[in-house]
């Protein structure tokens, strides 16, 4: 078993947030301004609790402003979209991040669409989805944008690769399909309906997984030497403990695979990574400078 085929996510993530660090620390020294981003939360989701503090605290480590935002599960859709709204208006945040999934009363996309676009660190509005559908200059969602970042630092140039991405998520699987196709990738965009998913697999240079599956994704619906970058967080029960599995079946893929993300440790570091990335942009668009 070869320990250089598994991708070290963790690793390159720390790396880019050290980056990431020294162009807030120039955004602070030569332009005057501090990035802020702002988290909100609503609910107890236990998940989601510890996600939006390792973002607060990854914030902090990178020397940008961080403002969370904490409240509870019985909140209104109005109730959330004032707040929004006060952060639209505020200039020290210059991205704005509502942790999903949101309590069922509340329209997650209504939310989405409420944050001013050029604040939307997510990639989730609307506007930003368009500008990443027709090549304008958007903000791009975090996981899609980390595992363009794996498999360009694996492979260099992707053009004319077949990649196969399971899931059509807003927030996964369509944005990653579409910066695939801007690299020139052919891409297929397998789901739940598709007809003969390990045929359609088999083809693929690079496999996407993220269907949210626990271990669907077998060894042999792999081409040998395919790369695989699997996005799935799925929490499971095994010999009577809990476990965190990805959305392929790791041991049965490895033989196959030239490269392949582990979960935990793969792709969701990057995601705050990017997270932090897209809030550098953010605030130096809105400032009008190059960092
Ligand atoms: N507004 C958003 N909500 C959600 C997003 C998002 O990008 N924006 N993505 C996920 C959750 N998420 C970030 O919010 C996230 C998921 C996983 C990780 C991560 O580092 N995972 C570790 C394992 C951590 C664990 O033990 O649970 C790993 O894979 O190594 C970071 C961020 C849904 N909501």
């Amino acid at each position: 078993m070869s320990e250089q085929k598994i991708i070290d996510g963790k690793a390159f993530a720390a790396k880019l947030r050290t980056k990431i660090a020294a162009q807030v620390a120039v955004a602070k020294s030569k332009h005057g301004f501090t990035p802020g981003l702002a988290v909100v939360l609503v609910g107890e989701d236990p998940a989601s609790k510890v996600y939006v503090r390792n973002k607060g605290e990854q914030t902090k480590e990178a020397g940008m402003a961080s403002f969370e935002y904490k409240l509870p599960e019985s909140t209104s859709q109005a109730e959330l979209l004032a707040l929004i709204d006060k952060l639209n208006k505020d200039a020290a945040v210059h991205g704005i991040l509502v942790q999903l999934p949101l309590p069922k009363q509340i329209d997650s996309q209504a939310v989405i669409n409420a944050i001013d676009p050029d604040k939307d660190v997510d990639g989730f509005h609307v506007v930003n989805a368009g500008r990443l559908a027709t090549g304008g200059k958007g903000l791009v969602p975090c996981t899609p944008f980390g595992c363009l970042l794996l498999l360009k630092d694996l492979l260099g140039d992707l053009a004319g690769k077949h990649a196969v991405v399971i899931g059509r998520s807003n927030i996964v699987g369509k944005p990653m399909a579409q910066l695939l196709l801007n690299e020139s990738c052919t891409v297929t965009i397998a789901h739940s309906k598709t007809r003969d998913l390990p045929g359609e697999v088999r083809r693929a240079d690079i496999v996407v997984a993220a269907v949210g599956r626990p271990e669907m994704v077998k060894g042999d619906w792999l081409k040998e030497g395919a790369v695989v970058i699997d996005v799935g967080i799925n929490r499971i029960e095994r010999d009577g403990k809990g476990k965190l599995v990805g959305d392929c079946d790791f041991q049965s893929c490895l033989p196959k695979v030239s490269a392949i993300t582990p979960v935990p440790g793969g792709v969701g570091p990057m995601t705050i990574a990017l997270l932090l990335n897209n809030t550098l942009i953010a605030a130096a668009r809105q400032k009008g400078v190059e960092l």
